[in-house]
């Protein structure tokens, strides 16, 4: 009996993938499937960037194969092609920005912003082009924790190019906003500075730009929520009631604003004692994922409080970058795929496959 091609898709239907818990076949990562006698050839295309993972899936498939009757050759190629979703209504689009994560909390001081670095960082190390947007009106701390110094170059006018670190495309309001400016004088001006920041700076061919909100929920938040065209949310809470409460106000902003929600990353969840290995819920326990409960929001891990993330931030080498290989950066890692394979999962933008109706007056 000769091999078809409905024996190799019953055969790759079998196949889930790890990542998204769906079979190969039913995500539509099936891609060029060829069966010619008993040579089988076929891509494999995720929608989500898994560079680490792409041998050990192209693996698990040509095994599964080979074990079909008559399977001689087989000939399996893995990447990853990641499509921009829609955002919010009436928001105009970036170009070159295929999707916009915005990353808040609550309140300050959560480590937002240190999530933020380290979640662009390993996106980067699965193969995306990721961008970092510094909107953090209070603490514009991204060029530090990313290691750039200096100002952004204007080519041509009213652009900038995005300063690079670490292989990430960043643009800070540190850049427009002096650090010496009072704080009532930043407020009126940062959501305007912000929008051009956003709009002016030439972003390469990002699969994400992550936007390292300011903290807080108050008009300068509500405003961003409703002129940065979003595709998702990530909010950043440590499991203190308090830091909750804000968090769930986080929550509710950017439903307001018809942001979907891409998850919860509670930070400093536990404290492990460095010469006992003790663990200590110093905040308090379970907290992040009861609201993920409450609110039908995935929960997409939680980070310890260690020393080594604030050091490594502060020097300009984030974690994933200072030890891609630690435990740690597996927590960044992990979130990070979650990430995407969430964002992957949202409505895909169409606008861009619309032919353009042209109205001619005859
Ligand atoms: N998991 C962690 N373990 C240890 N230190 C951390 C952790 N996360 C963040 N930090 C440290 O806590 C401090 C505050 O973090 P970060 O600036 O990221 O917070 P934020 O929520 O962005 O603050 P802000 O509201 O000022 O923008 C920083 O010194 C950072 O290095």
């Amino acid at each position: 009996m000769s091999l078809t091609v409905e024996a190799v898709q019953a055969a790759l239907k079998g196949l889930i993938d790890p990542n998204t818990q769906i079979d190969f076949v039913s995500a539509k990562s099936v891609k060029n499937l060829r069966v010619d006698g008993g040579e089988i050839s076929l891509d494999i295309v995720l929608g989500y960037p898994a560079k680490s993972q792409f041998d050990s899936i192209r693996k698990s498939v040509i095994g599964v194969l080979r074990e079909l009757p008559g399977a001689k050759n087989v000939s399996v190629n893995v990447s990853s092609q990641i499509v921009a979703h829609t955002v919010q209504r009436g928001v105009k689009l970036l170009p070159g920005v295929k999707n916009i994560i915005a990353v808040a909390s609550g309140k300050g001081g959560v480590g937002k912003s240190t999530t933020a670095v380290n979640l662009a960082l390993a996106l980067a190390a699965e193969g995306a082009q990721v961008g970092m947007l510094d909107a953090d009106i209070y603490g514009p701390s991204q060029p530090m924790m990313l290691g750039i110094t200096g100002r952004p170059e204007s080519i041509e006018e009213n652009t900038m190019e995005p300063m690079v670190g670490h292989g990430i495309q960043a643009s800070s309001i540190g850049f427009l906003i002096d650090d010496d400016a009072p704080m009532v004088w930043r407020g009126p001006m940062v959501t305007s500075a912000l929008e051009q920041l956003l709009r002016q700076t030439r972003w390469r061919d990002l699969d994400y730009l992550i936007v390292d909100m300011p903290p807080g929920t108050g008009d300068i938040q509500l405003t961003l929520a409703q002129k940065v065209p979003v595709t998702g949310a990530v909010i950043v809470t440590t499991p203190q009631d308090i830091a909750l409460l804000d968090a769930r106000k986080g929550l509710k902003m950017f439903d307001k604003v018809g942001v979907p929600i891409v998850g919860i990353i509670e930070n400093m969840s536990t404290y492990i004692c460095p010469s006992c290995g003790h663990e200590e819920h110093v905040f308090g326990t379970g907290g992040g994922q009861k609201m993920c409960k409450e609110y039908g929001v995935d929960f997409l891990g939680d980070l310890p409080l260690n020393l080594s993330i604030r050091e490594q931030a502060d020097a300009g080498r984030p974690t994933v970058v200072a030890d891609p290989d630690g435990a740690i950066s597996a927590i960044y890692k992990t979130i990070a795929r979650r990430v995407a394979i969430k964002v992957a999962s949202l409505s895909k933008d169409m606008s861009s496959k619309f032919p353009n109706i042209v109205v001619q007056n005859t």
